[in-house]
């Protein structure tokens, strides 16, 4: 549903950005995109959801040319970008565009992100994981068929990180829409991700592409989990490989 052909985007004469990435999502994957820092990830999720429409290449949902924000994209971002005028309910329902059905919709997203009771709360109020749900539920009330997630979970203590690692999980079990995660945390891609890209350099390219055969619901700590882990911190460990002496100076925050 979602293909990306030789897509490319970069910035100051090449240098940054990305290059050469081509990827194919099924309906329902979770992909995962870990790399180094200054790699592109974000910039290839920018790309992915229309906002950046300066990059060459293909990129088509549905055999449709993203040239611009898509109706068939959500997006979330490690800060949830709430507006601080709206209460909880009316932020999530913001982006529905029949007035009469935004109340309903939006209740019916807030009961499953477990914010019933908070719907007339504003951002101020609200703590980390709570805004972030928001946000999710926001993403989620025009039906995207692609989810794009920017480092979701970064800035939440390790509970609450868990927390809503496993509603992501509750809510792709129920939509089965593709998911494209950006993270610098393997075992958060490990316990979600079908599939994880490693990019590398600048401008970041596909290094490796991994496929992570463990049913879900897995556990945290499973064995042949612990193994890939093992071998993801091999691939981003620049000293280690090939390209190695390129790019000394990025850098992985594992966590
Ligand atoms: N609008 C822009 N103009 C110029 N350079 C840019 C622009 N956007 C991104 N870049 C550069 O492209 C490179 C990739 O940035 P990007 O934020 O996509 O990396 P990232 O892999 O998401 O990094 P991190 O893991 O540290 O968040 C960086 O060197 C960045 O400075």
């Amino acid at each position: 549903m979602l293909s990306l052909k030789n897509v490319s985007r970069t910035f100051n004469g090449g240098l940054a950005g990305f290059q050469n990435i081509s990827l194919q999502s099924k309906k329902g994957e979770v992909i995962g995109l870990l790399g180094t820092s200054g790699c592109g990830k974000s910039t290839l999720l920018r790309v992915i959801s229309g906002l950046d429409p300066d990059y060459s290449g293909a990129v088509e949902i549905d055999q449709e040319k993203i040239k611009a924000v898509h109706e068939k994209v959500g997006i979330i971002f490690q800060e949830p970008r709430l507006m601080p005028w709206l209460n909880v309910i009316d932020n999530i329902g913001f982006g529905v565009k029949q007035k009469t059905d935004k109340l309903s919709e939006a209740k019916a997203y807030i009961d499953l992100v477990g914010l019933a009771g908070s719907e007339k709360l504003y951002p101020k109020d609200l703590s980390g994981g709570m805004a972030q749900r928001v946000s999710i539920a926001r993403a989620l009330i025009t039906n995207p068929e692609v989810l794009l997630l920017d480092e979701p979970f970064s800035a939440l203590d390790a509970f609450t990180k868990m927390q809503l690692q496993d509603l992501l999980l509750n809510i792709w079990n129920q939509y089965r829409s593709s998911i494209f995660l950006v993270t610098h945390d393997i075992d958060e891609a490990l316990y979600l991700c079908d599939r994880i890209f490693i990019l590398r350099g600048q401008p970041g390219e596909v290094y490796k592409e991994l496929t992570v055969d463990v049913q879900k619901p897995r556990t945290r700590g499973d064995e042949e989990l612990a193994k890939m882990k093992g071998q993801i911190l091999e691939l981003l460990d620049l000293s280690k490989s090939e390209k190695g002496n390129q790019n000394e100076h990025n850098k992985v925050a594992s966590k």
